[in-house]
């Protein structure tokens, strides 16, 4: 698998503001959906373009446009959605494949409720958003799922990445590639992230 922690310092940044114990429902939701656009960037970099004429207002002149490549965003519910509109600022014609995963708080196992996907999935990059890959299950189930419904080519996002996770979905999907803003050191006993966010669904719904 792919792994890319992305360096950039707005990236580095904004991830260290997101860690903050006081922030804001509205500022951790702000910087979510920036850090969705910031990874979005890079993931993107290696996108296919091909050179086409425009006129322009000094007469025809060659420009680039990105090839028909068909995209689908796919936010694991709930707390994908934080970094949906940051990807859709960028892609805003993206079609959206919503998937609804929990993971259950004694066995950490992935428990999916919901699922409305894209039609064409054969056809289209996914890109998959979700903020925290803690130890992989609820990512591996979603890459499933779409590699199910004939997705062959994805790309996730996350936020913060845990060893773990990263170990358990490069063995379950090799042929994927992940972008995060942070790799950190390990998961607690109830299997969050350390040093992590806390519970990034909470902090984004204010449910907490
Ligand atoms: O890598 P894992 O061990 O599977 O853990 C990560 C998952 O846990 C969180 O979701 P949560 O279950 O809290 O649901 P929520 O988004 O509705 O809060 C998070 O947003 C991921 O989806
Ligand atoms: O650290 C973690 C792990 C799973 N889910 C979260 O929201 N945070
Ligand atoms: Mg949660």
């Amino acid at each position: 698998m792919k792994l890319t922690e992305v360096k950039h310092p707005l990236v580095q940044h904004k991830i260290g503001l997101l860690r903050a114990a006081d922030i804001s429902t509205r500022q951790f939701r702000q910087l979510a959906a920036e850090l969705g656009s910031l990874l979005t960037y890079e993931a993107t970099k290696d996108l296919p373009t091909e050179q086409l004429t425009i006129q322009s207002w000094n007469g025809p002149c060659d420009v680039q446009q990105i090839q028909g490549k068909k995209v689908t965003v796919v936010p694991i519910l709930r707390a994908g959605l934080g970094m949906l509109d940051g990807v859709l600022d960028l892609i805003p014609s993206a079609r959206i494949s919503v998937v609804g995963i929990y993971r259950d708080e004694e066995t950490l196992q992935p428990v999916p409720y919901f699922q409305k996907l894209a039609a064409d999935l054969d056809q289209r990059l996914a890109i998959v958003v979700d903020p925290m890959l803690a130890t992989g299950g609820s990512m591996i189930a979603t890459i499933d799922l779409l590699k199910q419904h004939g997705c062959q080519q994805i790309k996730a996002l996350v936020l913060v990445a845990a060893p773990e996770g990263i170990k358990a979905l490069g063995e379950a999907h090799p042929d994927i590639e992940l972008y995060t803003a942070a790799v950190d050191q390990g998961l607690n006993e109830q299997g969050y992230i350390l040093p992590g966010l806390g519970d990034a669904g909470d902090k984004l719904f204010g449910t907490k």
